[in-house]
């Protein structure tokens, strides 16, 4: 077995949101390869139960829970028997996991722009970075990119999209430019891509959350009813790849078998395919650059039935375009999008913000609020704040 550094030993794993959609199903992948990797580190917000079972399962050395629960994890810990597992606030903990000397690899399975400070704490500290967390980039940026090449870090893509990308371009990333055309990103287009838009006023949570091929978090699953999600992949792939703004597309692909392709200068266009499982693109990163079993059933061919693809809708997803908008504003735009999109959908799923008014929240904030470019973890940090205010002021005025 091989870890990055090809000493034979075995990768040790900090698992970041372990509770989550990703966090679990990596677990899964990890446990299918004991010879391979050790699970050293597990996080989570609040699910103090879910931790504790998993700390049973996987006996990592460090468990990182948000601070209020610290008590109740050694206690419910204490209660399974388990010990030798050392609890750190979420505060300082995620960093001092995500750093330590004793982790390799870091999963980044937070959501939302709370993953900021680890992944760039992992990123300059030279981890092998396998990236899901896709806000923490939207909202970094290029000071993200540039701290992964200051660190030298190894930044694998986790999203299912930039994992068939990656497969998908050529290994030279110096001759990418050149050869390139431009990148496809494939989008389910969500439980309402045939909904009458006129009707997306009512639409409650629970709908918004029930994706027709994946199940994800809830505010993931939000993103991807808006089409948000597939803005911000498009600042995602962005930064990820390199390519110009306008050498990204999306298209619509319902099934989500094609998770992504590449079209090269002769129009000769090369895809990813599988099962819509996410431990695909999570073995990929996990065993970069080999190959290792996920668990995924495989494609069955014969029971396929049709791929199809079609355009998106301006009318029904309008929030797609704000990528592109932001791309070309001022450094530091992406992170304002990202904070008033993370707004909207938290107060959509407390029930304070009409679905159809997650759009409104994100144009209105982004046209009230002009970012200073950042230069510093700092300068994000405030940004972001300074963003979810004027976000949550337009919630409010939303809802009058
Ligand atoms: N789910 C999927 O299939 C895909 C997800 N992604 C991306 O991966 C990331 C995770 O998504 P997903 O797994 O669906 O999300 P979930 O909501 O299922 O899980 C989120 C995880 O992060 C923890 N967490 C939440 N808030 C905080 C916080 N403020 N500080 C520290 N930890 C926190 C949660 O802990 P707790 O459980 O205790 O609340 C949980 O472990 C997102 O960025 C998403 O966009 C990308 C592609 C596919
Ligand atoms: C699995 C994954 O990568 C998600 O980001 C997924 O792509 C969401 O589906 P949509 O294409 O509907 O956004
Ligand atoms: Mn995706």
């Amino acid at each position: 077995m091989q870890d990055k550094t090809g000493s034979g030993r075995r990768q040790r794993v900090a698992v970041l949101g372990a509770t989550g959609s990703i966090g679990e199903q990596t677990l899964d992948v990890v446990a299918r390869h004991p010879q391979r990797f050790e699970v050293v580190a597990l996080s989570a917000a609040r699910q103090v139960q879910r931790l504790a079972q998993q700390c049973a399962q996987h006996r990592p050395r460090w468990a990182v829970i948000g601070d209020d629960h610290v008590d109740a994890l050694r206690t419910a810990l204490a209660a399974l028997g388990v010990a030798g597992v050392q609890v750190l606030p979420a505060s300082t903990g995620l960093v001092d996991v995500a750093t330590a000397p004793e982790v390799d690899t870091v999963m980044a399975a937070i959501v939302g722009a709370a993953g900021l400070g680890p992944c760039l704490a992992a990123a300059r500290a030279g981890k092998r970075l396998l990236l899901a967390n896709k806000e923490a980039l939207v909202v970094g940026g290029e000071f993200f990119i540039s701290a992964v090449r200051a660190g030298g870090a190894q930044l694998l893509p986790i999203d299912s999209e930039h994992s068939a990308i990656f497969q998908a371009l050529p290994e030279d990333p110096s001759t990418w430019d050149e050869r390139v055309d431009k990148i496809v990103l494939t989008a389910s287009g969500g439980p309402f891509r045939q909904r009458d838009p006129a009707t997306l006023g009512e639409v409650t949570p629970e709908q918004a959350c029930a994706h027709p091929n994946w199940v994800m978090g809830r505010k993931i699953s939000v993103d991807s009813a808006t089409m948000m999600n597939k803005a911000l992949e498009v600042i995602e792939a962005r930064y990820l790849f390199g390519f110009a703004p306008e050498r990204i597309e999306v298209v619509i692909h319902p099934q989500s078998v094609v998770h992504s392709m590449v079209q090269y200068r002769d129009r000769s266009v090369v895809a990813q395919l599988g099962t819509p499982d996410m431990r695909v693109p999570i073995a990929y990163g996990l065993g970069w650059p080999q190959r290792i079993e996920s668990g995924a059933e495989a494609l069955d061919w014969t029971r396929l039935g049709a791929l199809t693809f079609e355009a998106p809708g301006p009318q029904r997803f309008p929030g797609l375009w704000l990528a592109w908008e932001a791309l070309q504003a001022p450094p530091g735009t992406t992170a304002v999008l990202n904070a008033a999109n993370e707004v909207a959908v938290d107060a959509f799923l407390q029930g304070r913000l009409r679905f159809d008014h997650i759009h409104r929240v994100n144009r209105a904030t982004l046209e009230a609020y002009t970012p200073t470019p950042p230069a510093s973890l700092d300068d994000l940090l405030a940004l972001d704040r300074e963003a979810r205010a004027v976000a949550w002021q337009q919630v409010r005025r939303a809802a009058q």
